[in-house]
């Protein structure tokens, strides 16, 4: 805002008066609401042949202006006839600098669509809500629509990236883990910077209230407006061996009630978000034992050191925070080529200082973003690129299934991490092996893999994402 208030004022005509148009009164007054230079899309000088004002030259500026309580944004045009066309044409200049200050205009896009994602209904949202904002930001864009499972990561490798300034996933997390994917398995993954978009259509939709918060997560403009103005920001990705195989993982990985409630209520997709709520009380009632072995590599395991260096900003340098095995080296440098993992894999023995735990728990969910789905902030203190990962534990012996989900329905502000029966750590690195059953669900993204251990490590800033402000959206703990 104070950017905005350096530009100068404009008399233009409006409704037959004089007016000095300025942003903090008359484009202000006239949407009733607070706007930003992150909402201005376009703004340009016409000549009146082709609008309402004869022989005279008008000032259009194209913005979203907030409304419902600023929880959507609404693409507005305002048209005014200036006063002199050399003054206009200075000023529309300064606004058009001020808009783009910190991101690069009319952006040529890769979108990358899944028109089975959510209910199906992807390229008519699209078409409703978000083209109109991209046509308005004269960003230019050509589509790919996924025609199967894993087609997103096989386009994402065939792409020639240097024609596009970011890529657009139109879906939700499934389509957006392919896409990560599809990135880390080029030759020159090491070397890719193009940031990630999002726009959410799907079910879930983690990433997209993270980087925007409860409040914004599923509306379109905001994310078209994230896409358009966005800043990069760079997120440490999870590498999750399993038998020979090795992917990657930005969000979660679920072993416990949340898996079953995510992954065994695929039959509840037409509740919508509801189904998660449902499906856990169910998993739960149902009385099953969910028993591993885990071994973790801690890196905090103090919950108020770790809301302490929350709200202070990770990471600090507590002797506590700080482990050695050449770890150290992984967060502080940039050279990505550190696509090794350092901790091997699943099949390896397990690291020496590794602890090991056995018990029977209610929920394992380890993750890297704080929100895992509207209402559901499970990780508030998770950062993009602390180079560590949260995790929740709830033993089973530790609490009554009433009292758990108790405790879960204060994830809706991330309040449950107050609660002293469940645990939350901060960690490196660990490798779950569930005993004492033969089929369950293990969750990776939300996405089922089969019933066999898995060890996952944090690789540090491997992939772009196009955030806001260069962080997720800000938790109050
Ligand atoms: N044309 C297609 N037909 C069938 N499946 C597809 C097609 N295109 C993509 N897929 C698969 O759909 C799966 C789900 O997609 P996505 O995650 O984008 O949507 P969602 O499940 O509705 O959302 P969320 O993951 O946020 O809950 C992905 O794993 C992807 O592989």
């Amino acid at each position: 805002m104070t950017e905005i208030s350096e530009i100068p004022p404009l008399l233009v005509k409006n409704g037959g008066k004089t007016i000095n148009l300025t942003f903090k009164n008359d484009i202000l007054s006239i949407a009733e609401n607070n706007i930003s230079s992150r909402n201005i899309l376009e703004v340009k000088l016409n000549n009146s042949s082709s609008n309402k004002f004869n022989n005279s030259v008008s000032i259009e500026i194209k913005v979203l202006v907030p409304y419902s309580g600023g929880k959507r944004l609404w693409l507005k045009n305002f048209i005014f006839e200036v006063i002199t066309s050399e003054q206009a044409a200075s000023w529309v200049e300064s606004v058009r600098n001020v808009a783009y200050k910190n991101s690069k205009p009319n952006k040529h896009l890769k979108l990358v669509m899944n028109p089975v994602s959510g209910k199906g209904r992807t390229e008519k949202i699209f078409n409703k809500d978000v083209k109109p904002i991209f046509d308005a930001a004269s960003c230019t864009y050509d589509i790919s629509y996924t025609e199967r499972v894993n087609h997103a990561k096989d386009l994402t490798i065939a792409l020639d990236l240097k024609n596009y300034d970011a890529i657009v996933c139109i879906g939700g997390d499934g389509t957006l883990n392919e896409v990560m994917n599809g990135i880390l398995s080029r030759e020159d993954a090491m070397d890719v910077k193009i940031p990630l978009g999002t726009i959410p259509t799907g079910t879930g939709n983690a990433l997209n209230f993270s980087l925007h918060g409860d409040g914004h997560g599923s509306d379109m403009a905001h994310s078209a407006l994230t896409i358009i103005k966005g800043v990069p920001m760079e997120i440490d990705m999870c590498s999750v061996t399993q038998g020979d195989k090795r992917f990657f993982s930005f969000l979660t990985q679920s072993y416990g009630a949340v898996a079953d409630c995510d992954l065994g209520t695929e039959n509840m997709r037409w509740m919508g978000d509801i189904r998660f709520s449902v499906g856990l009380v169910q998993a739960v009632l149902a009385g099953r034992r969910y028993s591993c072995e885990i071994a973790i590599k801690f890196a905090e395991k103090d919950k108020e050191l770790i809301k302490e260096s929350y709200k202070k900003g990770y990471p600090v340098t507590t002797t506590k925070i700080i482990d050695n095995n050449g770890d150290q080296d992984n967060k502080n440098n940039n050279d990505r080529s550190i696509m090794n993992n350092v901790y091997g894999t699943v099949n390896d023995p397990i690291p020496e200082d590794w602890e090991i735990l056995n018990d029977d728990l209610y929920l394992f969910f380890c993750g890297k973003t704080p929100w895992v789905g509207k209402g559901f902030l499970i990780f508030p203190c998770a950062l993009p690129s602390d180079g560590l990962m949260d995790l929740v534990i709830t033993k089973r012996d530790a609490i009554s299934k009433t009292r758990f989900i108790n405790i879960l329905k204060n994830a809706s502000t991330g309040a449950h991490i107050n609660y002293t029966e469940l645990e939350y750590y901060k960690i490196k690195a660990y490798r779950l092996t569930p005993k004492n059953r033969q089929d369950g669900y293990i969750g990776i993204d939300g996405e089922r893999i089969p019933f066999e251990p898995f060890q996952v490590e944090v690789l540090p800033r491997l992939i772009t994402l196009l955030s806001v402000d260069g962080n997720y959206c800000h938790v109050n703990i």
